[in-house]
């Protein structure tokens, strides 16, 4: 059969609750940041950023966090054929803190977890066929169920000619010995692990720990006596990491002396955070093992994803892309605290972003102001009406990706928080309406901290009036604004829309939008999304993309706006916007909703056929832009 997956990874998966603060106890954290984790989950996803096919053997709960951790996995391109779901048991929690540089306070809650219920009826004979390698981890081997799990999936792995791999992944404290205050504890020596992993390590063509892991597989704390005991029972090409000295090969008999091993370079970065630098390690080494590169290369990644791990949060979200990997290697530390490095953080932000959106169709019904100044209009009946809005949207979305809204949390909250979870592209404004200079919706707060209470699936959407003819003042207050907004989103982990209409306050000519461009990429913001008015040229379209892309070679992309103008209007400026591939897809609003709102504030129509009639002028719309990019594709080919 042919292998499309390159490797599986089999064994633990948990949710990360991850102290947001640092250098304090655990007993003071005031809140935690949810990750994905567990050694072979992290692995799975360090493996997809740098372009391996992945794939998770696991067991999650039936219940949000197990769902979390099967959407967050899909999102990374793991393939979850394997995340297998138990209907009783929970999935595992870890709560773990940054303390100082060498200690991360750490509590499994992993008592009977979803994981660990990981059986050999669970493995999958075609599943497994499916890859090149298989990689285990050591606490799965701490219980019989779970061993039995993973010999099945070794013993097919070899039967279907893959290579095997083994992080050994030490925790005392999953193996029964030690107790729950004492998580972070990696090394406590145990005749019995020493005995159970000595039975399996033959088992293996690649077997990774630290030190003292190998300690423990070996049976004693010298560290080349220890190799030497593994080598007697394993063939395996035996890689042991050694902190921020790196980390050595050996693919023969141990020598004397650790540094007779082969090596790859180390990188002097800021130690952050130590926890999880393991997995980021073993994702480079996996890629350049799988890619067939040598051990020295191999070695180079691997340290390289460790060092971004120890000088970052968290343990996945550290883990880079490979056109990150890429970037730093070629350009090496600049910055030792890398996540401070505004360039390297800019390549990951913009190559670890969730979710494809190359075709976008937003009903944007985010006004305010406007329904506002409508005859019969509360804020009481303009959330309602909000709600048809989003009725609407779903009806016309139909479950089918590349469909969004643009919606409020100050008037239309109950229509924001009913489009969770459906799939749709939600973005939410900040900036109070038409302000100039530019000011933000009291919830949001004049230092955009209020960001911290959005949804990680909230698009933070600004619209700006910014013009090249207006004063340094004005400039200067409008882009202090924007820049605080943008910080927070990456602060928060928001994408950040931003819409610029610069033909509401003075005139335009071709050069004006890309000028304004220009200047919020010189004041260091690079939105993920620029949202621009419908241009009558192309010459202000290609100035538009060439100044976008030549600052930001990796944005989202722009939607087009469409500014209460009638269809026929709209027509044409999409059949002008689709020629050029960044415009993503259109955020309209008033051609949608304008006439049905009126009527709807007006009593002249009921919510059904209100939600009838936007559904409808809504889909004609998606049907236009549709016509338009096929007719620009066709013309292409
Ligand atoms: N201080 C550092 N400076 C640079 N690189 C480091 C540093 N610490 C760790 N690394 C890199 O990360 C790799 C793994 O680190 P370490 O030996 O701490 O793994 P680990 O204990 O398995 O981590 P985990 O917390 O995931 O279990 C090292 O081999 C090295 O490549
Ligand atoms: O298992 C741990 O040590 C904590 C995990 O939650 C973390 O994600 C990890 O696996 C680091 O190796």
């Amino acid at each position: 059969m042919a292998k499309d997956l390159d490797l599986i990874t089999i064994g633990r998966s948990s949710v990360d609750l991850y102290g947001a603060q640092v250098g304090g106890r655990l007993e003071d954290m005031r809140s935690f940041e949810k990750y994905v984790g567990g050694s072979p989950t992290n692995m799975a996803t360090g493996t997809a950023r740098l372009g391996l096919r992945s794939a998770l053997l696991t067991k999650v709960g039936d219940e949000h966090m197990g769902r979390f951790l099967r959407e967050e996995l899909v999102k990374e391109g793991v393939d979850v054929t394997g995340v297998l779901t138990d209907p009783e048991r929970l999935t595992a929690l870890v709560l773990l803190g940054i303390r100082d540089e060498d200690q991360f306070p750490l509590i499994f809650y992993r008592e009977n977890c979803a994981d660990m219920a990981l059986s050999a009826q669970d493995v999958d004979e075609g599943f497994i066929s499916r890859a090149r390698a298989v990689v285990a981890t050591g606490t799965h081997l701490s219980n019989p169920r779970t061993e039995a799990a993973v010999l099945k999936a070794l013993e097919l792995a070899r039967k279907h000619g893959a290579q095997t791999a083994l992080d050994i992944d030490f925790r005392p404290n999953l193996w029964g010995l030690s107790g729950h205050g004492d998580g972070e504890n990696r090394f406590i020596a145990s005749a019995a692990v020493t005995e159970k992993l000595q039975s399996t390590l033959h088992l293996f063509d690649l077997i990774v720990g630290t030190e003292e892991e190998f300690h423990i597989a070996g049976g004693t704390t010298d560290t080349v006596a220890a190799l030497r005991a593994v080598r007697a029972v394993s063939g395996a090409t035996l890689v042991c990491k050694r902190g921020a000295d790196g980390a050595v090969a050996f693919t023969g008999a141990i020598p004397d002396r650790l540094d007779e091993g082969q090596s790859g370079p180390g990188f002097p970065i800021e130690v952050f955070n130590v926890l999880g630098a393991g997995d980021g390690f073993m994702s480079g080494l996996l890629k350049g093992w799988l890619d067939g590169v040598d051990w020295p290369t191999s070695l180079k990644y691997a340290n390289a994803c460790g060092a971004f791990a120890v000088s970052r949060h968290g343990c996945t979200p550290a883990y880079p892309s490979w056109e990150e990997l890429q970037f730093f290697l070629q350009r090496g530390v600049v910055e030792k605290a890398l996540r401070n490095d505004t360039a390297l953080e800019q390549i990951h932000w913009s190559t670890t972003r969730k979710r494809d959106w190359d075709d976008l169709r937003v009903f944007a019904f985010d006004h305010r102001m406007q329904m506002e100044e409508m005859d019969g209009a509360t804020p009481d009946r303009i959330g309602a009406f909000k709600e048809l809005c989003l009725r609407a949207a779903v009806a016309q979305a139909a479950g089918r990706p590349g469909h969004g809204i643009l919606c409020d949390g100050r008037l239309g909250a109950r229509a924001l928080y009913a489009a969770a979870g459906q799939g749709l592209w939600v973005g939410r404004p900040v900036e109070w309406p038409g302000s100039r200079p530019l000011r933000l919706e009291p919830q949001v707060g004049e230092d955009a901290g209020g960001l911290k209470e959005w949804p990680g699936e909230h698009v933070v959407k600004c619209l700006c009036f910014p013009h090249p003819d207006d004063d340094d003042a004005m400039w200067a207050d409008q882009i202090a604004t924007i820049t605080r907004v943008f910080q927070s989103c990456r602060r928060n982990g928001l994408e950040f829309l931003l819409e610029v209409i610069p033909s509401k306050v003075g005139p335009v000519d071709d050069k004006t939008t890309p000028d304004v461009i220009q200047r919020v990429y010189d004041a260091g913001i690079y939105p993920d999304w620029w949202k621009l008015e419908p241009f009558r040229s192309e010459a202000a379209w290609a100035a538009s993309c060439d100044a976008i892309e030549r600052n930001d070679k990796r944005t989202r992309g722009i939607v087009v706006l469409g500014l209460d103008a009638p269809e026929d209007e709209l027509r044409e400026s999409f059949a002008l916007a689709v020629r050029f591939p960044l415009v993503k897809g259109f955020a309209v609003g008033r051609t949608i909703f304008g006439d049905v709102a009126r009527d709807w504030f007006a009593d002249r129509i009921d919510d059904d056929s209100a939600v009838a009639r936007m559904t409808e002028n809504y889909a004609r719309l998606c049907d236009v832009w549709a016509q338009a990019r096929a007719r620009t594709m066709e013309a292409a080919q």
